[in-house]
């Protein structure tokens, strides 16, 4: 898996979007069935994964250390593990790319071990703070060597006598509590983490799928998750549905280009991934959920989209978790809407891929938006019934959702926009610019 050839794209003015398009399966979901069927006893079967670079790495790690993850010729994986435990010490360093889940998870499920795992990446993720995860494995009895503040290249000396432990988490990050409670699998005794504001409960709904004995109690303190270690974990069916996160790019395109009217089957729904269409909502889009349903543990619908005029309003910060890789995106949807958006509590931003806040501000006042940054907040003013003037070429520094966000804001400006590189845009949602113009969009590599 060699780091993709540089991919300028641009975007021009559409017309109308229509049509139903199936987006790639959760990203978030997709790397821990992979984790998870890779230590379970027995075979996983795993229909609809993500195969994008991200979720590959994370494929390849869980072989480095002794599982099996293959893709049948009918496109529907199957891993097996050698039980809780049963991880071998990787022979090289395992390279996770862009992505920030693969790490920070594996550096959990590896530290409660007597072996030692190496973990590298690409320019972004040796950019992208790791002492998060480092704090609470280092009380678990794990040492974690690093770069300076905690970044990649880093080794994770794993323990061979773990201890468990109560954390309270510093920041809302799903990835921090995973981690934990990861760690806590191969760990005697009981593994709690308490989160003061709740996000995404992937890990504790698929800990259970696969058989652990885990709790959910509501405390004053926050949400405390309980995991018993050493469990007997069993393979099981995942059916994995469509990425929230990565709906939200053709969702936003639907609602700003007059005239649209897009279904999007099969999304995930957990009330922890939603905030973007609630804050959506309420600037007045045309959003319908239909046929509501359970797959596999998860909730799903399918989403109808039709053009609307949107208001501007204020994001508060307690929505962030719900709705944290979708800031760019909405960010382009304000630059639409009528009056002023202010999005709240957004610090988490500044460590993705790029510095999202940075990054979104810089590029849309190059579109001609008017656009003020704050240390954890972003104002954007759209409307004056106005289309945004576009027509630049947007640096993505490796992040995927602005270099996605971007194409869709050219989509709908005055004159085309372009990103540098667009190549990781397959970390998470493979086959975008295909499926954008499926639906009428005009994505295009950008001819030098
Ligand atoms: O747990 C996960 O799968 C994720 C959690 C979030 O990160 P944080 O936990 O750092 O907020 C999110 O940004 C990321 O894309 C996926
Ligand atoms: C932040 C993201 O992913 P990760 O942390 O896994 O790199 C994302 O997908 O927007």
């Amino acid at each position: 898996m060699a780091h993709s050839a540089v991919l300028p794209l641009t975007s021009g003015s559409a017309g109308s979007l229509s049509g139903s398009v199936q987006v790639p399966g959760d990203k978030s979901i997709s790397h821990r069935s992979l984790m998870l069927g890779a230590l379970a006893l027995g075979e996983t079967e795993i229909h609809g994964l993500l195969e994008g670079e991200d979720v590959l790495r994370t494929a390849a790690a869980m072989r480095a250390l002794g599982g099996a993850a293959e893709r049948g010729a009918d496109g529907v994986w199957h891993a097996r593990g050698r039980g809780i435990g049963g991880l071998i010490e990787p022979a090289d360093v395992l390279d996770l790319g862009n992505a920030g889940t693969g790490t920070r998870l594996l550096m959990g499920l590896v530290a409660t071990y007597d072996f030692t795992t190496f973990f590298t990446g690409d320019a972004s993720l040796r950019s992208r703070p790791m002492a998060r995860v480092a704090e609470p494995l280092t009380r678990m009895g794990a040492q974690i060597i690093a770069r300076s503040k905690g970044r990649p290249p880093l080794a994770v000396i794993g323990t061979a006598e773990p201890l468990p432990i109560t954390y309270r988490l510093p920041v809302a990050s799903a990835q921090v509590k995973s981690a934990i409670l990861l760690a806590g699998l191969n760990t005697p005794g009981i593994t709690t983490v308490i989160e003061p504001e709740p996000t995404r409960d992937h890990t504790e709904l698929m800990l259970r799928g696969f058989g652990a004995e885990l709790t959910v109690e509501q405390t004053p303190e926050g949400r405390a998750v309980s995991l018993r270690g050493q469990p007997e974990l069993t393979g099981r069916k995942i059916v994995v549905p469509g990425d929230p996160s990565s709906a939200a790019f053709p969702l936003v395109a639907a609602l700003i280009l007059p005239g649209s009217d897009v279904t999007l089957p099969n999304i995930g729904l957990n009330p922890h991934r939603i905030g973007l269409i609630e804050t959506l909502l309420e600037m007045g889009a045309d959003i319908q959920i239909l046929d509501r349903r359970e797959v596999a543990g998860e909730p799903v619908g399918d989403l109808r989209v039709r053009a609307s005029k949107l208001q501007g309003i204020t994001v508060p910060a307690e929505r962030a978790p719900s709705m944290i890789d979708e800031y760019p995106i909405l960010s382009v949807a304000a630059a639409f809407a009528e009056g002023e958006t202010k999005m709240l509590g957004l610090a988490e931003l500044r460590v993705k891929e790029s510095d999202r806040l940075g990054t979104m501000a810089q590029g849309l006042a190059g579109c001609g938006i008017e656009v003020s940054e704050g240390e954890d907040s972003l104002t954007v003013r759209g409307g004056k019934g106005r289309k945004p003037a576009g027509g630049t070429t947007i640096a993505v520094k490796l992040d995927h959702r602005i270099g996605m966000s971007f194409l869709v804001l050219g989509l709908a400006a005055e004159r085309p926009v372009a990103i540098d590189d667009g190549a990781a845009i397959d970390t998470s949602f493979p086959g975008f610019a295909r499926l954008m113009n499926g639906l009428g969009a005009g994505i295009a590599p950008l001819k030098a």
